[in-house]
């Protein structure tokens, strides 16, 4: 009996500073695992939203973008949930009715109010920024622009969103936040990598921009951000009126003045198909600051095709001025340019057109042979191989196709050697090539001027790292209590 109580007495695992110990040790393993997966764990994914309207020439669309709430300056993060594209033409087609610019937004509006969660609405900015169309209109009549620009604001001041402004952004905004968008969602600024010039067509005007190798020469063309530790000196321009919509009016205006009929009732026109022929108002056509020199003709004519892609070319090429030139090279009407250099995204009307004509691949010459082909069939075969596309935008591809290949080409002087630098995007992951994502991007602080610092290990490593280093801890407790109690029986043993 009491050679047992002795062995017991021995026996290190039951000595109370034993005990102590161990208890101590489990505890602070378990805080530092707890503080660990505490401390750094992921916040529990809530999102942001934001909203920017698209007020462009020809239409209005709604974009709605989220992002992680916890993640707002790392680059990539942002992404589009949801389009709206609004019914009916774009705001600045208003002029005479103003208060239906804002009332055509409602649709739209109420269903971002449905997409985003209710306790996100009050700080959810808002933000419209019209493009071209409205900067036509405030050329022409700026107390009728006025007054579209104040009924959208109301309109939008209605919902229970953080509304942030409705106004006309300049062409240079325009270019340089296209350019902000595809290289943000590229995540070209964070790899640091080169990056990719824009090319944006619209309605009624379109934008080029890219970082050049050659000096700047006119500080208009100019724009400089600091982005993510980066400085980048941008090359940009917009050119009113070059927007397609706009450069088939000119076009029209132009042909007028040599093709028409000996009644002035019929314009012939190589850039539509045979055997199309459409009673239009001269109204229509030619009512736009774009066409300075109004022909004489009668308040209807008729459009009539003659499917002649060569001549349709020549007849665009006349839109471009290269008369004249003050600096040491320009694209067109004395507009300074350095040569293109790198890749390109061109989206909006650019992806449209050229998506439709199965252009979005192969070489210039293929371009050119394709259209030719295109433009000289004739109408009713065209209509019958197209049957779900409006008429509108149907007639138009053989005039849009060809003026886009003669605005690349003999414009911005892209060469059969680069034209595969081209390339022709509408969305780049779930988001739309255009200026609203750079727009919103800029306006929130959202891509900081320095890059954020980064954790040494990333959120799941450290996670890992400390769950090992815990398991190690333990194993080495257990090995060192093992070898101390097989110690202490040796050592008893030897005493029995
Ligand atoms: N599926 C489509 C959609 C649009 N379009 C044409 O593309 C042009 C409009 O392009 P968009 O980028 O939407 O122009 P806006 O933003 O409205 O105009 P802007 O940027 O000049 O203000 C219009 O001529 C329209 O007819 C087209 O050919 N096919
Ligand atoms: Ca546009």
């Amino acid at each position: 009996m009491d050679e047992q109580r002795e062995v017991q007495v021995k026996n290190p695992c039951h000595r109370p500073v034993f005990l102590i110990l161990t208890a101590v040790i489990a505890a602070v393993i378990i805080t530092v695992v707890s503080i660990s997966v505490v401390q750094n764990k992921h916040i529990l994914q809530k999102y942001k939203y934001g909203i920017v309207l698209d007020a462009g020439s020809s239409h209005t669309s709604v974009y709605i973008y989220e992002w992680p709430a916890e993640k707002e300056n790392n680059t990539g993060m942002v992404r589009q949930t949801h389009t709206c594209h609004v019914k009916g033409k774009g705001i600045s087609s208003y002029s005479t009715i103003p208060e239906k610019a804002g009332m055509s937004l409602q649709e739209c509006m109420e269903e971002a109010k449905q997409k985003i969660p209710v306790a996100r609405h009050p700080e959810t900015p808002v933000y419209l920024g019209a493009t071209a169309g409205m900067r036509l209109l405030k050329m022409d009549n700026e107390d009728a622009s006025n007054k579209v620009l104040a009924s959208v604001t109301n309109s939008l001041k209605k919902y229970p969103f953080s509304f942030q402004g409705a106004r006309i952004i300049l062409g240079q905004e325009e270019g340089a936040f296209g350019w902000i968008t595809v290289n943000y969602l590229s995540d070209n600024f964070r790899k640091a990598m080169g990056t990719l010039g824009a090319l944006d067509l619209g309605g009624a005007s379109t934008q080029i921009t890219f970082i050049p190798k050659q000096e700047i020469e006119s500080q208009d063309n100019t724009i400089d951000f600091r982005l993510y530790g980066n400085d980048y000196h941008l090359y940009t321009h917009s050119f009113l009126c070059f927007g397609k919509d706009q450069v088939l009016r000119l076009s029209l205006a132009e042909k007028s003045r040599y093709t028409l009929d000996k009644n002035n009732s019929t314009l012939s026109d190589p850039c539509f198909h045979t055997g199309y022929n459409s009673s239009k108002k001269y109204m229509d056509v030619f009512d736009t600051p774009c066409v300075k020199e109004k022909s004489a003709l009668p308040k209807d004519f008729i459009h009539v095709g003659l499917g002649d892609w060569a001549e349709c070319q020549n007849s665009v090429k006349k839109v471009f001025d290269a008369s004249h030139c003050r600096y040491s090279t320009c694209s067109f009407d004395g507009v300074f340019q350095p040569s293109v250099e790198g890749k390109f995204g061109a989206f909006s009307a650019f992806y449209f057109v050229m998506d439709f004509l199965n252009l979005t691949s192969g070489t210039l010459e293929d371009a050119k042979l394709k259209m030719r082909r295109y433009c000289s069939t004739p109408w009713k075969d065209i209509v019958q191989r197209y049957p779900k596309i409006l008429e509108k935008y149907l007639s138009e591809y053989c005039f849009s196709g060809t003026y886009i290949l003669t605005l690349l080409e003999h414009g911005y002087k892209f060469t059969s050697n680069n034209w595969k630098d081209i390339q022709f995007i509408k969305k780049i992951g779930d988001s739309d090539a255009g200026w609203t994502l750079g727009y919103m991007l800029n306006l929130t602080n959202m891509i900081p001027a320095e890059a954020p610092d980064v954790p040494l290990m990333p959120h799941g490593g450290y996670v890992s790292f400390m769950v090992l280093f815990t398991l190690l801890v333990f194993l080495l407790f257990f090995l060192a209590f093992l070898y101390y109690r097989r110690s202490t029986r040796t050592a008893q043993k030897d005493i029995i």
